[in-house]
């Protein structure tokens, strides 16, 4: 099938892609002719493991090209994969959707389906399917389909062709049939259903991971209070098949481009339906104040952060990832630089695009050597294979005082014991060892 993909962020590069890798021939469309340029010399814009691989494989076999030329007369199918960022409101921005809309309308020589990838609130895809006809020649007939996407960033490509799920939200047989025919080489289970539901599912999905993780953080703060350890409890409630052991890790809260912009679109969606959904806004505000608990810990650690140094280790909102979109180091750096600490930043990925999200006093590492030498205090943001890795005698070596405080839970009670460091993390017993001659203490 021959497919046009328009916007070719995180979901529009890994749905062309790998629907190219699939066997369909795709044209990438994207605005950002700098962007175009890189991605057909093969060259990927974003981290993201396996795909830059297939890109290559894909344009060399002829099935993948980009452009930034926005006609579609030969496509049989159009993807919309634009952006819906947050509104200061926390209501969905479609001006990306409208103006993708609007260039479909002028361009259509013949009936065409139409499917939206990006997640939009719930009636917009009946509001996109009138924006075309309107605007389109006036014998030509769209059919418009609701295809939410559920990849992960850092595992898109693996959850692309391994997904739970596929949602098909169509008005019609044909849209169905086609969107089938598509979808049928991914070997994945297709769920179908009508437009709006399909548009629901996507925010109710994200919203349902999104209390999870501001559940467990919840419990993490009592088990903090009562002395029990939240890893243990999060196992223990997720050997019940009916809650699952998925999504229960104790952290420093959500980040990303979607779960904190859906779920403020979801509370918007409701209040505009004049249902107050009490519940997601008490998920919201749990994850805000958990963002800060890292700060409060080194707080009271050290008391005033005033001409400390303080090491950030892991920028990016989760590892294998280089986007920096509503990333925990955002408002923490921030408040860091406010209480006047010397703040240095390592990422294996993510610098390049920390530099425009964080303070400019924040310095930034190679390596993590140079990151936590002389450091006061480490802070663990994002749990990166190379930073789970760190070998706690570095910390001991290379820190003025090694205290770490650990957003990820990345090291087992155990193996901190055994060393000479003060370690604190969610909802987990804090853990201060010191040697006293030659032995350890701990506390
Ligand atoms: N990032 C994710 O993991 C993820 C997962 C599932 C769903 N989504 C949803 O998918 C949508 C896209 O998200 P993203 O993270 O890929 O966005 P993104 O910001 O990374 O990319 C959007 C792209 O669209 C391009 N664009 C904007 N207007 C255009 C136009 N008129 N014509 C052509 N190109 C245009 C931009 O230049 C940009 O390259 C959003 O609705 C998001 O909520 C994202
Ligand atoms: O147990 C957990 C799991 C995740 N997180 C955090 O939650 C955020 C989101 O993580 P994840 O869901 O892995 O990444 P995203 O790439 O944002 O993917 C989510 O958002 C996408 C965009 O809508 C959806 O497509 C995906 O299904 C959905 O998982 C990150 O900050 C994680 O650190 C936790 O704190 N604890």
């Amino acid at each position: 099938m021959r497919i046009s993909v328009i916007g070719t962020g995180y979901v529009g590069l890994v749905t062309g892609v790998s629907l190219a890798e699939i066997g369909h021939h795709i044209t990438c469309i994207d605005i950002d002719e700098a962007k175009v340029a890189m991605m057909a010399s093969g060259i990927s814009p974003i981290y993201e493991p396996e795909l830059e691989h297939l890109m290559e494989k894909n344009i060399q076999s002829g099935h993948l090209s980009f452009t930034t030329e926005l006609h579609f007369s030969s496509a049989d199918v159009i993807y919309i994969a634009v952006g819906t960022p947050q509104l200061p409101d926390g209501t969905s921005d479609l001006q990306y959707i409208e103006q993708a809309s609007q260039v479909i309308a002028r361009s259509l020589t013949k009936d065409t389906i139409v499917v939206t990838k990006s997640t939009v609130p719930v009636g917009t895809n009946h509001w996109i399917k009138t924006l075309i006809e309107e605007a389109a020649p006036e014998e030509i007939k769209v059919t418009i389909v609701s295809n939410p996407e559920f990849l992960r960033e850092g595992s898109a490509v693996y959850d692309t062709f391994n997904g739970d799920r596929i949602v098909i939200g169509t008005e019609n047989n044909q849209g169905r049939e086609i969107l089938d025919d598509i979808n049928a080489s991914f070997g994945l289970p297709i769920y179908h259903t009508d437009l709006k539901s399909a548009e629901m599912i996507k925010y109710a999905s994200n919203a349902f991971l999104a209390t999870k993780i501001s559940f467990i953080n919840e419990i993490s703060a009592i088990c903090e209070k009562v002395g029990a350890n939240v890893e243990d409890v999060a196992l223990g409630m997720g050997k019940d098949n009916r809650i699952g052991d998925k999504f229960l890790n104790a952290g420093i809260g959500y980040g990303g481009s979607c779960f904190p912009k859906d779920t403020n679109a979801l509370v918007q969606i409701a209040g505009n339906n004049e249902h107050d959904f009490k519940l997601l806004k008490s998920v919201i505000e749990v994850n805000n104040s958990q963002r800060m608990k890292l700060v409060e810990r080194a707080r009271e650690a050290v008391g005033d952060l005033s001409g400390k140094r303080i090491s950030l280790l892991g920028l990016s909102f989760k590892p294998n990832t280089d986007d920096m979109r509503e990333a925990a180091s955002i408002p923490i750096a921030q408040e860091l630089v406010n209480q006047g600490a010397d703040v240095v930043g390592y990422d294996p990925i993510a610098i390049p695009n920390a530099r425009s999200f964080l303070p400019e006093e924040v310095q930034f590492k190679e390596t993590i050597e140079e990151t936590l030498r002389g450091a006061d205090v480490a802070l663990i943001i994002t749990e990166w294979e190379v930073i789970k890795s760190i070998d706690l005698i570095t910390y001991t070596t290379l820190m003025t005082s090694p205290i770490v405080i650990d957003g990820r839970n990345c090291y087992s009670l155990d193996e901190v014991r055994r060393h000479p460091i003060h370690y604190i993390s969610i909802g987990r017993p804090e853990v201060q060892n010191r040697f006293v001659g030659n032995s350890l203490n701990t506390r």
